[in-house]
């Protein structure tokens, strides 16, 4: 019987699936410092961002076959050296592209009309200072007729692109590799419209850009720093729903402290799980805890993937 941890927990659709394909699968959730000895007794393993699998515990458990990612990053696993061992390593890349989207139009919306700050304020002073709060947020600004530019024009930067033309955006992207700039919109009726975004250098997008989204992997550094935050248009915003590392978290904070840029929205961060407290604490931040791919519908769809791409490997 083939056994696996799913140790950040799988969708109730995906353990159906392995437990109808005969495999065993518990979801207890092993601390990291324990997993060198408890997964020994796992042929496989299936995380989300909150386990690592490095080379020492790969080396540990000699009876490993394969690594599952229930998401699209696999940077928490030794890709090269698992495979090298001969363990299969399988993400899922697709799943959760609409979620994560969804979830910049979250920030986006709440940048631009103070919801980050309103939703601290009203339940402490709402009632007595509404008049107040009412002038505080008085000058929020649409997003139609805004330029978004996105950075990274993968499976989510995409997905952001056909939202963002939907209310009325022009949207500027920018990728490393050569891209088709015509993005397929379905309209109520299942009528498909093809339109295409402008393609941007990144150079481009921040000196043009209203809003800029980054849909990256993380490399080896920022992407985003002082003098990207520099070169952007006042009153610019950015958001991240990608990799913490992506934009320096000190530039961020001189960039908003100064006026420079009037919001950020965050799904990610530089220290997970513990954020820093004064990138927490601040009323221009719209704030959520890597939360990109939690969302019923893709997590479920994660789920399913994931199962049948481990049971197609075991029935090889
Ligand atoms: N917040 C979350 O919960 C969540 C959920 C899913 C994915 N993600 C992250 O979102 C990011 C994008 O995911 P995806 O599925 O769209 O990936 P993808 O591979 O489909 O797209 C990434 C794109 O970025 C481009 N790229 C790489 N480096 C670049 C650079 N320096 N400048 C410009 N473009 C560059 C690539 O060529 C590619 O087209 C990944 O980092 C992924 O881990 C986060
Ligand atoms: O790369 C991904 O898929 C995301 O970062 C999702 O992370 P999660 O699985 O921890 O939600």
């Amino acid at each position: 019987m083939i056994k696996i941890l799913a140790n950040d927990g799988i969708d109730p659709a995906g353990k159906q699936l392995l437990e109808e394909a005969g495999f065993i699968i518990d979801t207890n959730n092993i601390p990291q410092d324990e997993l060198p000895v408890k997964l020994q007794n796992y042929d496989a393993i299936t995380v989300r961002s909150a386990t690592k699998v490095r080379k020492a515990l790969i080396d540990a458990c000699p009876n490993l076959k394969l690594i599952g990612r229930g998401g699209v990053g696999v940077d928490n696993i030794d890709v090269d050296y698992a495979k090298e061992k001969g363990v299969g390593v399988y993400n899922t890349p697709a799943s959760s592209s609409l979620s994560v989207a969804e979830l910049v139009f979250g920030h986006l919306f709440t940048g631009v009309r103070f919801l980050q700050d309103s939703n601290r304020k009203m339940p402490v002073e709402g009632a007595t200072k509404f008049n107040d709060l009412k002038k505080a947020y008085a000058k929020g600004i649409e997003l139609g007729g805004k330029t978004l530019g996105i950075v990274g024009f993968g499976r989510i930067g995409r997905e952001v692109a056909k939202m963002a033309i939907g209310i009325g955006m022009d949207v500027l992207a920018f990728d490393v590799y050569p891209f088709n700039p015509e993005v397929e919109l379905t309209l109520g009726g299942g009528t498909k419209v093809k339109v295409s975004v402008t393609t941007a250098t990144l150079d481009e997008i921040l000196t043009k850009a209203d809003f800029i989204t980054l849909h990256t992997p993380f490399v080896d550094k920022p992407l985003i720093g002082t003098a990207e935050f520099e070169k952007m248009k006042k009153g610019a915003a950015v958001v991240n729903c990608s990799r913490g590392g992506l934009i320096d978290e000190d530039a961020l904070l001189e960039a908003l402290n100064s006026g420079k840029i009037a919001f950020a929205g965050l799904d990610v961060y530089t220290n997970e799980p513990t954020p820093r407290q004064d990138i927490l604490s601040h009323p221009k931040i719209s704030l959520t805890p890597h939360i990109g791919a939690a969302t019923n519908e893709a997590q479920e769809r994660i789920g399913i993937e994931l199962a049948s791409l481990i049971i197609q490997h075991f029935k090889k």
